[in-house]
This record gives C-alpha cells, structure tokens and sequence, in this order.
C-alpha cells in the first residue's frame, strides 16, 4: 500500500500558524514599503514551497533587489523562497476603457516646450523597462513629436481590414500618432472638431495589444482643444510637466486645476529643465529657477516625481530616435525616469479605485510579456 508523503509544508495560506505568521509579515513589509493602505491591491499566496507576491505595478526589473530586502527584513524559513511578480490591474476611469488597455495616462503641460513628449516618452520606455506593457499615443496633433522620438517617421500604420490600424512598434513600445498618417503642415492647420475627430480615430482605430498602460502625449495647454481632448479620451489619471520657472507653473497650475475638475486624479508632477549640470565641475546651474514644482506640489499636495536636469543627451537621443535606456552614458538619468516611473505606478495604485472589472476578477488582468 502507498502513503502520499506529506509535505512539510501546506500549500495554502489558511491552514498553519507558522506559515500564517510569515505571510502576514510579509504582507507588512509589502504595506509598509510601498505605502499600500489597501490590502487588496496586492496578493501574497505560497504553493510548493514559494510565496509569490504580486504587486499592483510594474515590478520585474525590481524583483530579486525586493526579494533580497525582504529576507534582510524578516526571518524566511530556509526551506521557503519568495518572489515578486507584477499583476497590473485595470484601475477605474469614468468612460469604458478603450479595447486592451488596461490605464491609459496622460502626460501635460500647461505652457508649451517645457518637455512635455520627451517626457512622455522617456516615462513610457522606463515603465516597459520596469516590466510593464506600455503604448503610446500622440495626441499633440498639431506638432506630434512621438515618431521623431521613437525613430519612426518614416512608418506608417498597417491596416489589414481598411477600418482599424496596426500600432508602430519601436524599443519595446507600440505607438500611434497623427505623424504617422499626415504631413505636420496638414495637421497644423486642423481646426478643433477635425482634431477631435482625429484623436477619436487614433485611440479606438488602433488594434492596440494587451498594454499596461497607455501614455498620452496630449497637446500643450489648456484651453477648449485641451479640455475637450481630455475628456474624449478614457483618462485614469494624468502626470503634469513643468519647468521651475514661474511662467510655466502659473500654466501647470491651471493644468492640474482642468484635471480636477475632471475628477481626473493627478499622479504627480514632473519637473523637466530643474538644473544644468557643468560636465567638468559637476556645479549645478538653476538656469530656470529653483524649487518651482515642489512649491506648486505644495499647494495642490501633489508629489515631484522627478526633477529631470537639463542634458544634451536628451535632446540627442529624443532628436535621433534612439533610446535613453540604450545610451550607457545616460544611467543617472536613466534612474531618474525609472524612479518617476515607479513612483507614478505606486501612486495610481495609491490613488485610483480598482475598476469593477478587476473587482470582480480579484487579481485584475494576467499580463505576459512584449518582446
Ligand atoms: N531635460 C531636457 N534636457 C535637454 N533637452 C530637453 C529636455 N527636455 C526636453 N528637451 C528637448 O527640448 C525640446 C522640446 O521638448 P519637447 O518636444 O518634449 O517639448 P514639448 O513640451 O512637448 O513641446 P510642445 O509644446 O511643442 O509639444 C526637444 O528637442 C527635446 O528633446
């Protein structure tokens, strides 16, 4: 006769003390260090012998550093191994999401050439680099800049059925821009309802994969064309970009007061152009002033996500088409974006409702990966 040997250990949750005791030490550590209010954002299961953690944001490139921080934390059992995984989940908007996207997030600015697509698009490849699933939509229809910044001016959508369009792929990210199918002269002279019509088509035509998140590059300002952009498009939240000088926050201040009255949430702020730093002496010039998003993030209790210098790789990169994540002279600003992005993806957790959706299914969406 055969006896099934017994585990030592259980591999559910419920059924030992001892095992209970590490998983709820391990759902401290996860609370305490992303300042997760709300347990059900994030699971922690054991089966065979390995507790899983799934957090509610990118997580991959930070696994092994946040499995090594949680033994230093609290006493594993040797016979025990945890890993990190992320599980994004769909978070609530307040118009049906477009098909695939799980959060679409919109990068602004209320005064133009502050870097507002720069941004965008260096938020969109450290998000990917994080682990996410990510797009991006240009939806600065009068001077799209996402090609130029993807290096993929010279593309353009695929349709296989003459009603949708294939995103533009490019350094791990699917994109789609009005850049792609008119000359920037025709697009320039658009007036509102035309541009309306065009990101309409942009966001519902494109037969977009399984994202994460959706990045928006949306026009600067905010005026009626911004206002209604905003509205027309399933926003989970926003990121606002300024300079520090006082004329650019007058501007994102009316930005992020447009995103309220949406009940937009806002993700926080970016700083771009904070200092230049001399590559010979390392001194610090604040070319455009000091201190000016973390005045503004004061007053409207929003959180700096980033204080990005002014440098010329940059610009080089963003004019080239290449990738900052590619460029090995770019680490520290390449930790700069990765820790914006991180901070943005905690906070949406932080601050947005689960959609009914990702209620209803516990653990939102299974997310594999884009290669
Ligand atoms: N921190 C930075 N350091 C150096 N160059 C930068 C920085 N941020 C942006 N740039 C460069 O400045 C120029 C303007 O940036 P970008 O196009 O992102 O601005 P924008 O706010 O989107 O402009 P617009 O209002 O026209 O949409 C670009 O050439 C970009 O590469």
């Amino acid at each position: 006769m055969f006896f099934k040997k017994k585990s030592k250990l259980p591999d559910t949750v419920n059924s030992a003390v001892g095992i209970e005791t590490v998983m709820s030490q391990i759902k401290n550590f996860v609370q305490r260090h992303f300042a997760l209010p709300d347990e059900t954002l994030f699971n922690v299961a054991l089966h065979k012998r390995i507790i899983t953690v799934s957090l509610p944001f990118p997580c991959e490139k930070d696994a092994e550093q946040l499995a090594s921080q949680l033994c230093d934390t609290i006493a594993l059992p040797s016979d025990l191994t945890c890993k990190f995984v992320s599980n994004i989940p769909m978070f609530a908007t307040k118009q049906p999401l477009v098909r695939n996207v799980k959060n679409i997030v919109a990068v602004s600015s209320g005064k133009g050439g502050v870097g507002k697509s720069a941004t965008a698009v260096n938020l969109a490849l450290a998000l990917s680099k994080l682990g996410a699933r990510v797009g991006v939509l240009d939806a600065d229809i009068y001077g799209p800049s996402v090609p130029l910044m993807l290096g993929t001016t010279n593309k353009s959508p695929d349709t296989e059925d003459n009603k949708t369009m294939q995103p533009i792929y490019a350094h791990k990210l699917v994109s789609n821009s009005i850049g792609y199918l008119v000359d920037n002269e025709h697009a320039s002279i658009w007036r509102g309802p035309m541009a309306s019509k065009a990101l309409q088509q942009l966001i519902n035509e494109t037969e977009w994969p399984l994202l994460d998140y959706l990045i928006v590059d949306m026009p600067p300002g905010t005026g009626d064309i911004q206002l209604t952009m905003a509205q027309q498009i399933p926003l989970t939240a926003a990121v606002v970009v300024t300079t520090p000088q006082d004329i650019a926050l007058a501007d994102a201040g009316k930005g992020i007061a447009m995103y309220e009255k949406l009940s937009i949430p806002v993700l926080g702020l970016i700083e771009n152009m904070s200092y230049f730093e001399c590559p010979n002496c390392a001194t610090q010039s604040p070319i455009f002033s000091t201190d000016g998003a973390s005045k503004l993030a004061k007053r409207y209790h929003l959180p700096v996500l980033a204080e990005v210098p002014i440098d010329m790789h940059i610009r080089q990169n963003a004019d080239n088409g290449k990738s900052l994540f590619d460029d090995k002279n770019c680490v520290g600003l390449q930790n700069i974006y990765l820790q914006a992005a991180r901070q943005m993806s905690i906070n949406m957790a932080n601050n947005v409702a689960l959609s009914d959706v990702a209620k209803a299914a516990n653990v939102g969406i299974d997310i594999t990966r884009l290669d």
